[in-house]
């Protein structure tokens, strides 16, 4: 409201400044800051006559190609609608007109003129004219074009995947963030930091540790709840606190090294409680509806009767699992500053810890390069220090597309990283950036920005017309497979069977950016595939980056996104730092994840992927500090360096130091050991035990790469506990869960990060049928887990798990199941109305009060949970409506698959995904590209 206040003034005294000198040659361009040139009459030119705002003609024309109908003034300002409600009318007018025309000429046989098409504008094209065409038609869409017309176009919402989180990892389990934090004593370590759960919000300060207070065990979903409890306070929240303290205070607090980098939002404490008091009295009231319904069977239709209890009882057990992890939820909130306070202190050297950033892709078809490149991108020019960020990029598909296309992205992250930082701009995925629109009232605008986001954005046009060409020619592949721009062969042309292949691009060696600065090192990584060796899919992959990355950067945190999921926040590293760098959190917490949010959705999000209300998928939950998810991360590292790291260990043998921890420690120590743990390599071994991540200053960089190589070699993982105990588990299409709840049994906590500006953003399958594969591939990842060992119906007693958490996780398992009686239930009107019988009794007045008691309370929790959530009804009958479009269909055939696959080891997917491919085996070789080295390494002999 501020800044709308400030925008309108700012404008209204432009205005009074300039009517004096409408008339006078030499006004200035508001946007690009030149001379406005005289029209034809000898006025100057004026793009608006309703506010005069100065452009310029080019200025003015660039906007309009952009899509922009009105004028760069009026845009911005929020009453512009009514201002400009007459030309629109028109507008609609006309192209209604039009359209009328067009189809009366149609029916006469008649093709009309193609300008009708257009808009009224000058068509003069020069080459990147062009690309407005489609803007020009459909301002308002986020579909990309590109340069050579609309048939190459690549439409960012037809990729067809997007993963629900993205988390951090710890590395290294116990992070020593610096010599300035003291160890957290036994009786800190409570993490309540803040009043109680529902508690007023005390100062901070005083109140950070208080072990007397008891532990309130919060639990969130946010499914359903992520704006309820997040959305309104968090972003106001934080700007009030700071608001507090004086300056005195501030430096008082940056001295504390204890001071938490991160406090919990108090929720208020009648909303919590006016919910929990719905949900009780919606528990009472269905215990006496089900008293009714068990006591009254209907004698004419027993069996109607009994199925239809059945799967009523299932649908309360249900809602009743669903309804805990709601029960208490938390919100928390970072201090940035005080992390650049303690650890990036302007002018002293950065005492960050690394992080290597992991992008999985597979299908450059199905995760266009484009998109890709978008990610990778946002991660180089992130706001961190370069030489702390290293960005890998694995490629299971061994595309030679992905390669060229990464190389490429290299080459204009030259350009595009120095001038992110520059004008410090978000998101930082040039697609999503130069899809916004720009406020040039914003008085950070300068006309120099203004130009040099226009060459940027002509720079990026032209990089994807780079990568557009790449992607048309990888459209058929050559008989004899693809080569490279030597000559030699491309060593992954067969993706089954290939070796492994790494290629670092940028970084120290890599060459500079535009400016002459370094740039965090990219590396590309095609992990060894040969026929007769599981790969685990993503979580071999991941594994195998997490060897590489321990080899050649060793990142003592980790980050792992999808290729589709960019940085729509630059300091979303430094948010999950805040939790890991933090004195006493950062000591149990094993990863941070963030919530998953979608762009590119259609209006309507028919096939309702907006997390907002996504179902228990992405169920997570905080208790006492432990979160709980469905995400993917998994452990860091892997395995522990050091003494105390890895989540191999449980989290309070760790930090208790207990007895069978120092007995256990002993034993890792010796070398044996650890290589059964592990696998053979000295090297990462070694590394393990680097708390602060970095390589030996000794080790020769090309012994690193054969190393590097070694450690992707497909049968590296044998008799290790890879995917077992250490690393992403293997087992389940959804290893994220799987290994999520792994890590919880172990003991560690998890962060839900959930920062003011969401932290990655994606693109949501958009088709129905890639919507119901994604949701039956979670729901069958579901069924794994359920029927392996690591079940947690029974899992882990003897471990940490929490109960909450427990149930939380059971919830994310078994929810596939509800598909059964979910099909029973909407049979059983048809059945009835076949039948003439009815599921229930003759109604007495007494049983009619608990039925309609019953819809009071399930109407009230509904209208509650959509009014906190800020979610509108339409979203709400959406998911209501995918919930039984999903449930009757994906989630009950997830169910048989899952059935099979696992008790008679019928594997359906695999004959789906392992179609006819030439087992052509193409011969590895040292090669190079572009002048830079590529490694490679022959198949092993006869292993
Ligand atoms: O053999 C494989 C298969 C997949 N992937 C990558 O794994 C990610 C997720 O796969 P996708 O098919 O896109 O699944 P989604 O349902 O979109 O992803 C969500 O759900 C998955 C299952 O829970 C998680 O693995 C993902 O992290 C999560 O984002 C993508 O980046 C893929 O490139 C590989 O690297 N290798
Ligand atoms: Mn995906
Ligand atoms: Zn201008």
């Amino acid at each position: 409201m501020e800044t709308n206040a400030g925008l309108v003034a700012g404008s209204h005294k432009r205005n009074e400044l300039q009517k004096p000198l409408n008339n006078l040659n030499g006004l200035i361009c508001q946007i690009c800051g030149d001379v406005i040139g005289l029209r034809e009459e000898g006025n100057a030119f004026v793009a608006c006559n309703e506010c005069a705002f100065p452009v310029c003609r080019p200025c003015y024309e660039y906007e309009r190609r952009g899509g922009n109908k009105c004028c760069p003034s009026a845009r911005v300002d929020t009453r512009g609608t009514k201002v400009h409600v007459l030309p629109l009318l028109l507008l609609v007018f006309l192209g209604f007109f039009k359209l009328i025309f067009h189809s009366y000429a149609h029916l006469c046989g008649f093709k009309g003129s193609p300008q009708l098409e257009g808009d009224d504008e000058e068509d003069d094209v020069d080459d990147l004219e062009s690309e407005f065409d489609h803007a020009k038609t459909d301002c308002k869409t986020t579909q990309m074009w590109s340069p050579q017309g609309r048939e190459e176009a690549v439409d960012l919402s037809s990729s067809s995947r997007h993963e629900p989180y993205h988390c951090i990892m710890r590395l290294t389990s116990r992070q020593q963030v610096s010599g300035e934090i003291p160890e957290a004593t036994p009786d800190n370590h409570s993490l309540r930091s803040q009043s109680g759960p529902l508690g007023s919000s005390e100062k901070r300060s005083s109140t950070y540790v208080d072990p007397s207070l008891p532990v309130p065990v919060r639990i969130v979903d946010p499914s359903k709840f992520e704006f309820i409890w997040v959305g309104n306070k968090y972003a106001d929240g934080k700007g009030d606190m700071e608001g507090t303290g004086s300056n005195g205070e501030e430096l008082q607090m940056a001295d504390d090294s204890r001071q938490p980098l991160s406090r919990i939002v108090p929720i208020p404490s009648n909303q919590l409680n006016l919910y929990r008091l719905v949900i009780i009295c919606r528990l009472i009231i269905l215990c006496f509806f089900f008293q009714y319904r068990v006591t009254h069977p209907v004698n004419n239709a027993y069996p109607l009767w009994l199925t239809s209890v059945i799967c009523e009882v299932w649908f309360a057990l249900s809602w009743l699992l669903d309804q805990f992890p709601k029960w208490s939820p938390i919100n928390r909130e970072t201090y940035l500053d005080r992390l650049a306070l303690r650890y990036d202190r302007e002018g002293e050297p950065s005492q960050l810890v690394p992080i290597d950033v992991f992008v999985s892709t597979v299908d450059p078809l199905k995760e266009p390069p484009l998109i890709t490149a978008n990610t990778v991108l946002s991660i180089l020019a992130v706001d961190y220090p370069v030489d702390k960020v290293s960005c890998y990029v694995s490629d299971d598909g061994s595309a030679m597309l992905t390669f060229e296309a990464l190389s490429e992205t290299a080459e204009f992250a030259k350009k595009w990283v120095p001038f992110c930082k520059k004008h410090n701009i978000e998101p930082r995925a040039p697609e999503f950036y130069f899809s916004q629109k720009i406020d040039y009232l914003k008085d950070k605008i300068q006309p120099s920005f203004v130009k040099e986001r226009r060459t940027m954005k002509r720079e990026y046009e032209e990089f994807k017309v780079r990568i557009n060409a790449l992607v048309a020619k990888a459209q058929k592949a050559p008989e004899e497979g693809w080569t490279m721009q030597d000559g030699t062969s491309w060593p992954g042309n067969n993706p089954r069977d290939h070796p492994g292949m790494i290629q670092v691009f940028l970084g120290h060696s890599g060459g500079l950016d535009v400016d002459g600065n370094e740039l965090p090192r990219l590396v590309y990584v095609s992990r060894e595939k040969r026929l007769g060796f599981q790969h685990h899919k993503k979580a071999g992959a991941m594994n195998a980056l997490i060897r590489v990355s321990a080899v050649l950067t060793n990142g003592a945190y980790l980050l792992n996104v999808d290729c589709d999921h960019y940085f729509n926040n630059s300091k979303a590293l430094r948010e999950a730092m805040c939790f890991m760098m933090d004195p006493t959190l950062g000591k149990k917490t094993c990863y941070v994840q963030f919530p998953q949010r979608f762009d590119g959705i259609d209006v309507h999000d028919r096939y309702a992927n907006r997390n907002i209300i996504n179902l228990k998928e992405l169920l997570w939950l905080e208790e006492e500090g432990k979160g709980i998810n469905k995400s993917y991360i998994d452990k860091k590292r892997a395995l522990k360096r050091t003494e105390s790291t890895l989540p191999i260990f449980n989290a309070e043998d760790i930090e208790e130091g207990v007895e069978g921890y120092e007995a256990e420690r002993a034993f890792l120590l010796s070398q044996k050991r650890l290589e059964k743990r592990f696998g053979q390599s000295p090297i990462f071994i070694a590394s393990t035990f680097m708390e602060q991540g970095g390589i030996p200053a000794s080790t020769n960089p090309a012994s690193l790469l054969q190393e590097a190589i070694h450690v992707i070699s497909c049968g590296y993982e044998d008799k290790t506990e890879w995917g077992k105990e250490i690393g992403w588990i293997y087992g389940s299409v959804t290893e994220d869960i799987l290994t999520g709840f792994k890590m919880h049994a172990r003991g560690w906590i998890s962060i839900y990060c959930m920062p003011p500006r969401p932290a990655f953003k994606g693109s949501a399958p958009i088709n129905l049928s890639d919507r119901l594969n994604q949701v039956l591939r979670w729901a069958l990842g579901s069924i794994e887990i359920l029927l392996s060992r690591h079940c947690p119906i029974w899992y882990g007693y003897k471990g940490r798990l929490k109960l909450l958490e427990r149930i939380a996780y059971i919830n994310t398992i078994v929810y596939p199941i509800t598909s059964i009686p979910l099909i029973a239930y909407c049979v059983l009107p048809a059945i009835c109305l076949l039948t003439g019988k009815f599921i229930i009794p003759e109604i007495s007045n007494y049983a009619g009060m608990w039925f309609i008691l019953l819809f009071a309370s399930i109407f009230a929790t509904g209208i509650l949970e959509l009014k906190w959530s800020g979610i509108g009804i339409e979203d709400w009958w959406r998911n209501e409506q995918f919930w039984v479009i999903g449930g009757t269909s994906a989630h009950l055939f997830a169910v048989f698959q899952g059935l099979l696959k696992v008790l008679a080891g019928i594997d359906t997917n695999f004959t789906v995904t392992s179609r006819h491919r030439t087992t052509k085996e193409t011969l590895p070789s040292s090669t190079s590209s572009n002048g830079r080295a590529f490694w490679s390494r022959p198949p092993p002999s006869s292993s």
